[in-house]
């Protein structure tokens, strides 16, 4: 909250050191400022009517008028927002109106939640509930509380700040852009501190996900599907100030999906992600079971299908090594000699 009385009394310089973009809001305002160890109530107390005129006339509306664009501000910045805690689903109905089999299911921030189900049973349908904060007004009339509240409407328009960023296997980019001037761009509007770094960090981040290396000066539009999901997550998880991570199938990505999660949950987000693969669906924390567009169940990943995780990724690595192969022209040998090569490197 930005009291409106504790600007008025406070120094100009104080008010830049706590809130920089006010620099050019003064500028803007034409506010004679000669001395800016004074307070807005002297600096308005020594100004002549003349110029009074040329400023807003009343010091009260001036500081109305710095106080909202402070809070634009920080919420275009997302600083403003309270933390997402807690995310909860609470039940609708399913495709034949019945009410789904489970009251509220409340998420917390850091956690990965798999939503399985089959083709056409509801999995995108349940992540459209959460990015439009649904209130009892779609199909399913599912309702959604942030930290155990009806959340603000504005979460469903597109601002600077979205509560939800979404991942989907068609992402394309569509600008004339080097991979370097695309973060840069971004990390701009994003106006933060240490663009360098975190433009840095976020192409590193990306060429880790990514199949195959591509470099700072590669067009964006260049980038295979694999590259570009790659960039875009790693864009995500450092320069979204999204909360809510939603993913609708990353399978075929062609990009390390046990990274890029680890990526993403990294940054104490909620990640939700309909998938049809054992080993993302393992690598949450709880699974929704999804049938005829309602939740029918809700369940914990057990420890022994954290153990069998590993034997999944034996065999994840038996099939990308036999696809490598494959595309260089290899003869391919007999699976059990690839497993047991996998199994004893
Ligand atoms: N509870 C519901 N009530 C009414 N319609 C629903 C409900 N749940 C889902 N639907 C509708 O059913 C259709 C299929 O759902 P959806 O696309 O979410 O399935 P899916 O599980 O994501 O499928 P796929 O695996 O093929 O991507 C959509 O038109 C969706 O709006």
């Amino acid at each position: 909250m930005i009291i409106k009385d504790k600007l008025k009394s406070s120094t100009v310089n104080e008010i830049i050191e706590q809130y920089p973009y006010t620099e050019s809001f003064f500028e803007d305002q034409k506010l004679a400022v000669d001395d800016q160890e004074k307070t807005l109530e002297e600096i308005y107390a020594g100004l002549t009517v003349e110029e009074r005129e040329d400023v807003v006339f009343d010091l009260d509306q001036f500081a109305d008028s710095l106080s909202s664009h402070i809070k634009n501000m920080q919420e275009f910045l997302g600083e403003n927002d309270s933390v997402v805690a807690k995310l909860s689903i609470l039940a609708g109905n399913n495709k034949d109106g019945k009410k789904e089999n489970y009251d509220k299911l409340d998420i917390h921030s850091g956690e990965i939640i798999s939503i399985v189900g089959p083709t056409g049973s509801g999995k995108s349908r349940l992540l459209a509930d959460i990015e439009w904060t649904a209130q009892g007004d779609t199909p399913t009339e599912r309702q959604i509380l942030i930290n155990d509240e009806v959340p603000d409407k504005k979460w469903r328009f597109t601002g600077g700040k979205k509560l939800v960023a979404q991942l989907s296997q068609n992402m394309n980019f569509v600008m004339d852009l080097s991979v370097i001037e695309f973060l840069n761009l971004h990390a701009e509007s994003r106006l933060i501190d240490n663009q360098a770094e975190v433009v840095e960090r976020i192409f590193n981040e990306a060429n880790r996900l990514a199949g195959e290396q591509f470099g700072r000066e590669a067009q964006i539009t260049s980038l295979s599907g694999g590259q570009s999901r790659a960039l875009m997550i790693a864009d995500t998880a450092i320069l979204s100030s999204s909360p809510i991570i939603l993913i609708d199938e990353i399978e075929n990505a062609g990009i390390d999906r046990e990274k890029a999660l680890e990526l993403l949950v990294g940054e104490e987000k909620i990640v939700l992600m309909a998938t049809h693969d054992p080993i993302l669906a393992l690598m949450g924390d709880k699974r929704i079971i999804i049938n005829n567009g309602g939740i029918k169940n809700i369940i914990d990943t057990t420890a022994e299908e954290k153990e069998l995780m590993q034997e999944l990724k034996v065999l994840d690595k038996v099939l990308t090594d036999l696809r490598n192969d494959l595309r260089y022209g290899k003869n391919l040998s007999r699976i059990s000699e690839e497993l047991a090569a996998v199994k004893n490197t």
